[in-house]
Order: structure tokens, then C-alpha cells, then sequence
């Protein structure tokens, strides 16, 4: 019924052909993979993946539809999904459209039937890669050497965090919650612990956020390299000791950048839904969801006042921090989950129990 239409190129010259999804038009992007076998309307509506190309290793996406409740944000920004196979009849009592459909809406391109293995361990093999979603006819090759030419952006986060600030009310504690392109599930995490929350953009200066005079400041996850980001590094620099703070993902990446430490950029970075994180305090593991490219350096560490918390069980790499001498911590993984497990959500209500205790 479905003729090959489409075509996934690789900057390294590899071309898997597949069947076209969601909007008929080119784009290009970092490949990259996610291993969770449900959440495909959250990881493809996380700002975190702004400029990425998905692949799905699970098998099967679509199958339960898209709802209106489960966006991560309303603005996807990614550059397109990668399937085995698509399911374009779905049945689930929240479905309210296909995901083909969310797709053409969005001007997001997508392909399936590709060998989603094969792809998975190319990249694990050569490291996250340059991609392109474009039509069978190109000539393959001239497409990759294109690919190659191009750089990706480096103003990512600036794409996705809000201009302006606002306000969610709440009768708690009140939030600065800087926006690096924060996913919906953080607000909806400090909403329900009824804090105060004013989301801030992400260049918003030091001055402007304390005369907010919040009990705490959040700093939410992100897309691109935390080091293209050097005024966002400046301003916490200026926060760190004022009030507790509590970084997520990008936000943990900052804040160690901020103390001193560096970051780098992982082979194929890890994105899932469960990534096991051990808890150096208590030895205690959290199931976890990631979805994250860079890590702090773990030698980095020692020439700052931050000391490890957590690492990555697979492959032993930074997975969070804290201050040794003020109220500041950070994870690199997702304790608001969507999707994922709901193991590391006590974070955040270590950080109410922070603003509660903390007077500066
Ligand atoms: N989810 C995130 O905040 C990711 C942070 C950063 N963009 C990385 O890929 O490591």
C-alpha cells in the first residue's frame, strides 16, 4: 500500500530508505537514539531534543495515539522521528489523533520501516551523527557531503525558552524557575506542591530574578552544549549563596559550570526510561529517565566546592551534585519523569524541605 518514499541519510554516507510520516518535507539534525518502550508523545514534545532527529528503538510507535494532556510542551521543535514501523490505526481510550497526524501539524517529517537496530548500533559504534530526512530521489551521496559541510545551531537554548516571564500561582513557596527550555512536567511537579512558580527566560540577569525575591531558583533541563550558554553560567554564578537552588539536566550542567567543573560530550549520550542512578548518600539506586548528550567531568570536581551524589550505574558518569557549603543541588536525569519511572521524584520536595530550612 505504502511505496518507499523516503530516505534517512547519514553524514558518514550511510542511507536507510523508508516510508515518509508526518510533514513531506526535508530536514536534518543530530541523530540520536531513545531506548523507552512508551512516552513517544513526551520525548517528542521535550525541548530538550530541539534540533535532534529521534529514533525510537521500540518497535512499534503511534500505537495509543497522541492526547491532548501529555505535551512536554506545545512547541515541538525536533527535526523529525525515526521507526520501525508506524501504526497509523490507533486505539486507546485518551487518543485523539494519530501521530501521523500531530506530525503534518507540527511540519515535523518522520520515516519508518527503517532497521532501527542496525541504526541504534551504528551510532553507538560511531558516536551521535548528523542526519538528514529528505526524498528517495536525492543522490545520497551529495546529501551527505552537505551534511558534513553544515554545522548545527548553537543557539538552542534561546530557541525554546520563553521570551517573556510569567506567572503560575500558587500559595507556597515561591519559584524562580529559569527556563533553558523546560519541560511541562517540572512546573507541573512544583504546581503540585503548591509552590509560587515565576518562569523567567533564560538570559534573564541575577538582579532581575532576586528582585523576584524567591524563596528558590530551578533551573530546568535544555537542548545544545551547556557551555554555548556562557551568560546563563554567569548569572548563577551570581545566584549560588543567595538561595537554595535545584538544577535539572541542563540545569546540573550549568550549576557545575558555574563551580568550576567542565562538561563533555558523552559518545551517544543516554536517553531512556530506565537508566539505573546510584545515590552515593544513601547507596541506593533510583530507576531513572534521561535524556541527555553531555556529563560533567568527574576529575573536575575536585577543584570546586561540589562534591558527587550520583553516578550512572551502566557507565559510572557524573548523574549529580551538590554544594558543600550552600543549598545547592542538581541531577542529571529526570525526577519529573514524563515518561519515565517516578523513583527520583522525592527531589523535589528535598528542595521545598531546602527553601523551608534555608535562611540566607
Ligand atoms: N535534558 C537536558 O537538559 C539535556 C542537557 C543537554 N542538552 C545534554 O544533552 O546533555
Amino acid at each position: 500500500m505504502y511505496s518507499l518514499d523516503k530516505q534517512l541519510v547519514l553524514e558518514d554516507g550511510s542511507v536507510y530508505k523508508g516510508y515518509g510520516i508526518g510533514a513531506d518535507i526535508e530536514m536534518a539534525g543530530e541523530v540520536v537514539f531513545n531506548t523507552a518502550m512508551t512516552g513517544y508523545q513526551e520525548t517528542l514534545s521535550d525541548p530538550s531534543y530541539n534540533g535532534q532527529i529521534i529514533t525510537f528503538t521500540y518497535p512499534l510507535i503511534g500505537n495509543y495515539g497522541i492526547n491532548r494532556d501529555d505535551y512536554e510542551t506545545i512547541n515541538p521543535s525536533i527535526k523529525g522521528i525515526v521507526t520501525r514501523e508506524i501504526c497509523r490505526k490507533p486505539s486507546n481510550f485518551r487518543k485523539e489523533f494519530t501521530l501521523d497526524e500531530v506530525l503534518k501539524d507540527l511540519n515535523i517529517p518522520g520515516i519508518s520501516g527503517i532497521d532501527t537496530r542496525s541504526l541504534t548500533k551504528k551510532i553507538r559504534e560511531h558516536g551521535t551523527i548528523k542526519g538528514i530526512i529528505t526524498g528517495i530521489e536525492k543522490d545520497a551521496q551529495k546529501v551527505a557531503e552537505s551534511l558534513r559541510k553544515n554545522n548545527l545551531p548553537t543557539n538552542q537554548i534561546e530557541q525554546v525558552s520563553t521570551k517573556k516571564a510569567f506567572l503560575s500561582s500558587g500559595l507556597g513557596k515561591r519559584v524562580v524557575l529559569i527556563d533553558l527550555g523546560m519541560k511541562s512536567g517540572i512546573m507541573r511537579e512544583l504546581n503540585l506542591r503548591g509552590c509560587d512558580i515565576i518562569v523567567m527566560p533564560h538570559d534573564a540577569s541575577a538582579k532581575e530574578i532576586l528582585r523576584q525575591k524567591p524563596d528558590g531558583i530551578m533551573l530546568s533541563n535544555g537542548p545544545g552544549d551547556p557551555v554555548d550558554v556562557p551568560e546563563t553560567i554567569s548569572t548563577i554564578k551570581d545566584l549560588i549563596g543567595k538561595v537554595p537552588i535545584f538544577g535539572i539536566c541542563m540545569g546540573h550542567q550549568l550549576i557545575s559550570l558555574a563551580c568550576g567543573a567542565k562538561t563533555y560530550k558523552l559518545k551517544f549520550g543516554h536517553r531512556g526510561a530506565n537508566q539505573p542512578v546510584k545515590n552515593l548518600i544513601t547507596g541506593k539506586v533510583d530507576i531513572t529517565a534521561q535524556n541527555h548528550g553531555y556529563a560533567v567531568d568527574i576529575d573536575s570536581l575536585k577543584d570546586t566546592d561540589l562534591e558527587l551524589t550520583h553516578i550512572a550505574v551502566n557507565d559510572g558518569t557524573c548523574e549529580g551534585v551538590r554544594h558543600k557549603k550552600y543549598s545547592v543541588f542538581s541531577v542529571q536525569y529526570h525526577p519529573e519523569a514524563s515518561p519515565g519511572p517516578h523513583d527520583p521524584n522525592y527531589l523535589f520536595d528535598q528542595f521545598i524541605e531546602n527553601m523551608k530550612k534555608y535562611k540566607y
